[in-house]
């Protein structure tokens, strides 16, 4: 039996640069059972995602801040801008920037955390969300400022309360801190070889293969158990 499957997609569906590695698109298509994207980008990027590759939308984003199923009509918020706003405008108050850029794309459509730029200093950032009962995972792409009981794996039980599968049914695939609770809360967990360290101890597998190569041999073995 096909299982579920949920993957993040920088880092795991993507190169280094962010581009996504062709080769995982008709995988994802013809994946013969649910596939739930689940990313730290704000929704419309997941949502195209699939849109694109021809599934139906059903999206974890925001680092589990969103959930949004297409076919049930579903749209799930589990995290809270103003906080993270409060923690990035004492942050620029400061003297630092979100380092995006004055059309902040990155976080224009995001609802329920906020993106700092890696180039942008992480400590004063940690301190501040500290201070304000907020944590800041590094995906290893951007610092996300973000509520901590907010995570992918929580995202996808909301999601998964309406589909014929349990969590423990689900296969999920993935690279960084914000993949964590997702590759605890499924039945397997598999980590690319570019995952950084905190992934590869969440995950049952690290695979030898990195970034897309990396995705692919997760899916043979997961269609090999
Ligand atoms: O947007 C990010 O920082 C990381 O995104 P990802 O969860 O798809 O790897
Ligand atoms: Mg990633």
């Amino acid at each position: 039996m096909v299982p579920p499957l949920a993957v993040d997609i920088d880092g795991t569906l993507s190169r280094a640069d962010r581009s996504i590695d062709s080769r995982v698109l008709d995988v994802l298509r013809e994946w013969d059972a649910p596939v739930v994207v689940a990313t730290g980008k704000a929704l419309p990027y997941p949502v195209a995602l699939c849109g694109f590759i021809g599934v139906p939308e059903r999206v974890v984003a925001e680092n589990g801040g969103v959930s949004y199923d297409r076919d049930r009509d579903r749209l799930h918020f589990h995290g809270d801008r103003e906080a993270a706003q409060d923690v990035v405008d004492e942050y620029v108050a400061r003297g630092h920037s979100l380092g995006w850029g004055d059309v902040d794309l990155v976080n224009r459509w995001r609802e329920t955390e906020v993106a700092v730029s890696r180039d942008q200093p992480l400590a004063p950032l940690r301190e501040i969300a500290e201070k304000h009962g907020l944590h800041v995972v590094d995906t290893g792409f951007a610092y996300h400022v973000k509520s901590p009981g907010m995570h992918k794996g929580r995202a996808l039980e909301s999601l998964v309360a309406d589909l014929d599968y349990a969590m423990g049914d689900f296969v999920a695939v993935g690279d960084s801190a914000n993949d964590v609770e997702l590759l605890e809360a499924v039945g397997t967990g598999y980590a690319v070889a570019n995952a950084d360290d905190d992934a590869k101890a969440a995950a049952d597998h690290v695979v030898a293969g990195a970034y897309a190569d990396g995705f692919l041999d997760a899916v043979d073995a997961a269609l090999a158990e």
